[in-house]
């Protein structure tokens, strides 16, 4: 079975440079169904997710370049198939990003229900309310939803959640309706901005991404554009509490500091010097860790995708630490790894209180999604002896080449790859 090996590892030391952004990536894929001539992205990590996308774009009719140098093209003059294959949209939820940009280029679009998955249910009702008010009429069967419309035709959409894939996939269906769509509680992440600046690119008309209120006005055909995503916050934000805990002086390069505005305050709080320059942040610790309190949040609140992470450090805090997660339901799944390794949680509703000075112990632990596996390998590193982490293939989904990265500032890990 293929697995990670962490070993207590620190002073940390060095450079480490984060990756493009995942979940700027899925999207703006996703995005290039809507545009007829070639789109050029630059800066891509070879994640598992954008092999899965990539699969899901060319069943549709796309030509996708592999990535090469970071570098990849798409180009889809048409759309042949109007139909998501249910054996890659089970592999990824964001794959049901391609039904906005389908139904806006075909008037059609047939995708396998998302369902659930580890961190909750995830429903799409906010999508579907979306499309639906821009004219689209939705049908469910046989584990599929389609959505038609003749034509689209632009509205006021207000989401009762601000949800990120509803505000994506909504904005992807709403760049060539007809007419002006306004989108209000819209979700206010720096993905969303990096999205709209992509269909702006490609000859969309979109304002005020990055606000809670988005007007699109439609226009009639989309071309190709040259782009490269965001940094990925969450990938910088789990170095950053790696080398908090571990302890150690890392420059972390390729970052936008202000898009970290949470985690650089609650990493101070818990008495972390992190100094921020143009596109980099230092991050300076001995190792002591004081328990801070942190409640999840829509942007710009404390990112639910470095909740784990966070909590794996508090283990070592010199106090007790309430965690809570207010974005999905059931993201606590590491704690029941953590306490393996020797961690003293408590679950109460949707909080997690964390007693800190526990001295953790490697242990043999499962990843149970993409973040929980960055939090284990966390906690490995401050752990007494070995983790051995499986399940491995939820970490690559979201961090490219995690264990040369975290090699060169001497965190002690490996990977064992699959033995047949
Ligand atoms: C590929 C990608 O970008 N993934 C990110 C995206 O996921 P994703 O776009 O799925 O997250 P959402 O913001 O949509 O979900 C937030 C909450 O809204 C609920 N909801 C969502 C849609 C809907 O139609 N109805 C509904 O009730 C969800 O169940 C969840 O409880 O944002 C999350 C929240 O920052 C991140 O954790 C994910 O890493
Ligand atoms: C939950 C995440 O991603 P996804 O929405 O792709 O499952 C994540 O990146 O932590």
């Amino acid at each position: 079975m293929a697995k990670i090996i962490v070993k207590n590892s620190g002073p940390l030391e060095g450079t480490i440079r984060v990756s493009g952004a995942k979940n700027a990536i899925l999207p703006i894929l996703a995005a290039t169904l809507l545009a007829e001539e070639k789109c050029y992205l630059e800066d891509i990590p070879l994640l598992k997710d954008v092999v899965v996308m990539s699969d899901v774009l060319r069943s549709l009719g796309a030509e996708v370049s592999q990535v090469t140098n970071g570098e990849m093209t798409i180009y889809t003059p048409e759309i042949k198939s109007n139909e998501a294959p249910y054996d890659l949209v089970q592999k990824m939820r964001a794959s049901f990003y391609v039904l906005g940009p389908l139904l806006a280029r075909t008037g059609v679009a047939k995708i396998p229900m998302p369902g659930g998955c580890a961190i909750g249910a995830r429903p799409i009702d906010l999508h579907l309310k979306g499309f639906t008010a821009l004219g689209a009429k939705i049908e469910f069967g046989h584990g599929f939803v389609e959505a038609r419309a003749e034509k689209l035709i632009g509205a006021s959409i207000y989401l009762d959640f601000p949800s990120v894939g509803a505000t994506e996939n909504i904005m992807m269906a709403a760049v060539l309706a007809e007419g002006t769509t306004i989108i209000e509680n819209a979700a206010e992440e720096p993905e969303i901005i990096d999205l709209a600046n992509f269909l702006n690119k490609i000859g969309a008309n979109v304002k005020g991404a990055g606000t809670d209120t988005i007007r699109i006005l439609g226009v009639k055909k989309l071309l190709g554009a040259n782009h490269a995503p965001i940094p990925d916050r969450i990938e910088a934000g789990t170095y950053m509490i790696a080398v908090a805990a571990a302890g150690g002086n890392v420059l972390i390069e390729n970052v936008v500091p202000s898009h970290l505005k949470p985690i650089i305050a609650k990493l101070k709080e818990c008495g972390i010097d992190i100094a921020e320059e143009e596109d980099n942040i230092r991050v300076i610790s001995d190792g002591n860790i004081k328990s801070v309190d942190i409640t999840t949040l829509p942007y710009p609140g404390f990112p639910t995708d470095l909740q784990a992470q966070f909590m794996a450090m508090l283990t070592k805090s010199n106090g007790v630490s309430v965690v809570m997660e207010t974005v999905f339901e059931n993201r606590f799944m590491h704690v029941a790894e953590l306490s393996r390794m020797g961690a003293n949680i408590k679950i109460e509703g949707h909080s997690a209180v964390v007693q800190g000075k526990s001295n953790l112990e490697g242990a043999k632990v499962k990843a149970t999604d993409l973040r929980a596996g960055a939090a284990l390998i966390i906690a490995g590193l401050i752990s007494e002896g070995s983790t051995e982490i499986v399940d491995t293939y939820h970490i690559d989904r979201g961090y490219y080449d995690i264990e040369n990265k975290l090699t060169g500032i001497g965190v002690n890990i490996t990977r064992v790859k699959k033995i047949i």
